[in-house]
C-alpha cells in the first residue's frame, strides 16, 4: 500500500501503481497510464483475494469516490495510515525519529462527518450494464462526482458519512425538485436550476441547510424552502444561494438566510465555534477535538507562553488553547475565516488573542515577531501544499522552543521537517485518523529546538 491508497506491483522491473486493490490480491492488471519511471493500471481479473479484504457496506462502493478503502478492515486502515506516515519522514524527512506514538483511531468510523455537499446534475452516472441494457434511466442525480469526471454525477441513495437526518434531507429534496419540475443542472450546457445541496450537522444539534440555485425564481424558492423548514424542523439555519457562474463555489456571492439564524455552533470543552456557510470547519469534529487535545498536550503550555497558530482558519486551535496560554496569534490567508476567528474569541470571552489576515509569508515578518514578541511555542497546520520555504526560514530564524507541526500531508510535511531539522529534532510523532474508510490521515509532530 503505497501513496493515495493505490498499491504497488512490479513487473519487469517497473513499478506499477494499482486502485481498487489491496496488498495481497493476486490480479490481472490493464495498463491505464505509461510514465517514463511508473505505470498505472487497474485490475481487470481477480485470481486471488487478500486475506486482508473485509465487505464493503456501501452500495456505492467502487463507483463513488468518498470511502475508497471500505474493502479493507479497519485496524488494517489504521496500520497502513501510520506506515504512510513513517515512510514519508523516513524517505522524505531523513531524520533521526522517536518511537512513534500509536495512531489515534476514530471512535465513529462511519456517519462522522459534519458536512456534505451534494451536486445536481441531469446526467447522471450509468454503469456498463445500464448502458449496454438498452432501457431508459432517471438521469437525474443528487450526489458526488465520479473520481475525474466533472460532468458526471453519481446518485447517491444512502451516504454513510453523515447522521441523521443528512440522507432524509438529501432524499426529499430530491424527490421535491423531480415534482415540481425543477430541473437538475447542465453543467456543460449551463442550463437548469438546482445546482448545489450542502448540510452541516453540528455536535450541538443545530443543522444549516444551503441550497444552491443557477437562477434567481423567487416563489419556485420560497415553496421549496417553505416545505423544508415544514418537512425538517430540526433545521437551525435554512439559507440559500442563488449563483449563475460556471463553477459551485460561492464565496463571493450573498447568501440568504431563510429561517433561523445565518450560522450553527459547533462546540468543544464549552467552547464554541461560530460556523457560517463560508467558514471552514474539521469535518470530524470528534476527532478534531482528540487531535486539539492532542496538540495542546505536546505544546506543553503552562500559562506563560506567547503561542503563535499559523494557518489558524477559523481560530480554532487559537481558541483552544489560549486558556492555557499568555497570548496566542494567530495567522491566516482568508479574510472571512479570521472575521470569524474574532467572533469565535468574543463568543466565549477570550481576550488573549489577536488575528491577521493574508499569505503567511508575508505576514509572519520582523515587524510583526518586534510587535508581538519572539513565541516560545509555535502550533502550525498548513494545507496540503505544507509551508513555503520564506515560512520555514523565518521559523528557523525566529527560533521557538517548540513546534507542534500538524499536517493532513505526510510528504510535505516531511519535506519542511527535513528543512527544520537544522536546529530542531523530532521527540514526538502522533498520527490521528480524522477521515476512516479513506487512505487520508493527519499527523502531529513535535519538534524541540535543538
Ligand atoms: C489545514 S487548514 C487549518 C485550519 C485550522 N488550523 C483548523 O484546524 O481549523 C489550513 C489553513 O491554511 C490557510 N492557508 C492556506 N494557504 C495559506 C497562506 N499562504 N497563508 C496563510 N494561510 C493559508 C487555509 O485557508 C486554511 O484555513
Amino acid at each position: 500500500m503505497v501513496a493515495e491508497g493505490k498499491c504497488l506491483a512490479r513487473h519487469d522491473n517497473m513499478v506499477i501503481f494499482v486502485a481498487g486493490v489491496a496488498p495481497g490480491d493476486v490480479v490481472d492488471l490493464r495498463i491505464t497510464r505509461k510514465k517514463k519511471s511508473f505505470l498505472e493500471a487497474e485490475p481487470v481479473h481477480f485470481h486471488e483475494l487478500s486475506e486482508l479484504r473485509v465487505q464493503p457496506f456501501c452500495e456505492h462502493f467502487g463507483t463513488c469516490g468518498g470511502c475508497k478503502w471500505q474493502h479493507i478492515g479497519y485496524d488494517t486502515q489504521l496500520y497502513f495510515k501510520q506506515k504512510q506516515v513513517k515512510d514519508n519522514l523516513e524517505r522524505i524527512g531523513k531524520v533521526p525519529l522517536p518511537e512513534f506514538d500509536p495512531i489515534l483511531g476514530s471512535e465513529k468510523t462511519r456517519y462522522y462527518r459534519n458536512k456534505l455537499e451534494y451536486t445536481f446534475s441531469n446526467t447522471s452516472w450509468l454503469t456498463k450494464e445500464q448502458i449496454q441494457s438498452g432501457q431508459e434511466f432517471d438521469r437525474d442525480a443528487l450526489g458526488f462526482h465520479i473520481p475525474g469526471r466533472f460532468d458526471k454525477i453519481l446518485d447517491i441513495k444512502h451516504c454513510y458519512l453523515q447522521p441523521d437526518p443528512s440522507n432524509a434531507i438529501r432524499l426529499e429534496v430530491r424527490k421535491y425538485a423531480k415534482e415540481h419540475n425543477l430541473p437538475f443542472f447542465d453543467i456543460v450546457k449551463q442550463v437548469g436550476y438546482m445546482r448545489n445541496l450542502i448540510i452541516r450537522t453540528a455536535n450541538t444539534g443545530e443543522l444549516m441547510v444551503i441550497v444552491q440555485v443557477y437562477e434567481d425564481r423567487p416563489e419556485e424558492m420560497q415553496a421549496l424552502m417553505e416545505h423544508l423548514a415544514v418537512t425538517f424542523p430540526e433545521i437551525t439555519s435554512l439559507q440559500y444561494v442563488v449563483n449563475a457562474k460556471g463553477n459551485e463555489t460561492f464565496h463571493d456571492l450573498e447568501v440568504i438566510c431563510y429561517k433561523g439564524l445565518p450560522y450553527i455552533h459547533e462546540e468543544m470543552e464549552g467552547i464554541k465555534f461560530r460556523v457560517g456557510p463560508k467558514s471552514f470547519y474539521q469535518t470530524n469534529a470528534d476527532q478534531a477535538y482528540e487531535l486539539y487535545k492532542r496538540t495542546r498536550e505536546l505544546a506543553n503550555l503552562t500559562g506563560n507562553e506567547l503561542v503563535y497558530d499559523l494557518y489558524t482558519g477559523a481560530g480554532t486551535i487559537a481558541n483552544f488553547v489560549a486558556k492555557q496560554a499568555r497570548e496566542v496569534i494567530g495567522i491566516e490567508y482568508v479574510p472571512s475565516a479570521i472575521e470569524d476567528a474574532k467572533i469565535n474569541s468574543q463568543i466565549n470571552n477570550i481576550t488573549n488573542t489577536t488575528f491577521y489576515a493574508g499569505d503567511m509569508k508575508d505576514i509572519l515578518s520582523d515587524e510583526l515577531i518586534a510587535r508581538h514578541g519572539r513565541p516560545e511555542v509555535v502550533i502550525t497546520d498548513p494545507p496540503r501544499a505544507g509551508m513555503h520555504e520564506d515560512v520555514v526560514q523565518k521559523l528557523l530564524q525566529v527560533h521557538p522552543n517548540r513546534i507542534v507541526y500538524v499536517s493532513c500531508n505526510p510528504a510535505t510535511q516531511a519535506r519542511d521537517i527535513e528543512w527544520l531539522s537544522e536546529k530542531y529534532d523530532v521527540t514526538r510523532v502522533q498520527p490521528v485518523d480524522m477521515f476512516p474508510q479513506t487512505h487520508h490521515v493527519e499527523n502531529i509532530v513535535l519538534l524541540t529546538a535543538k
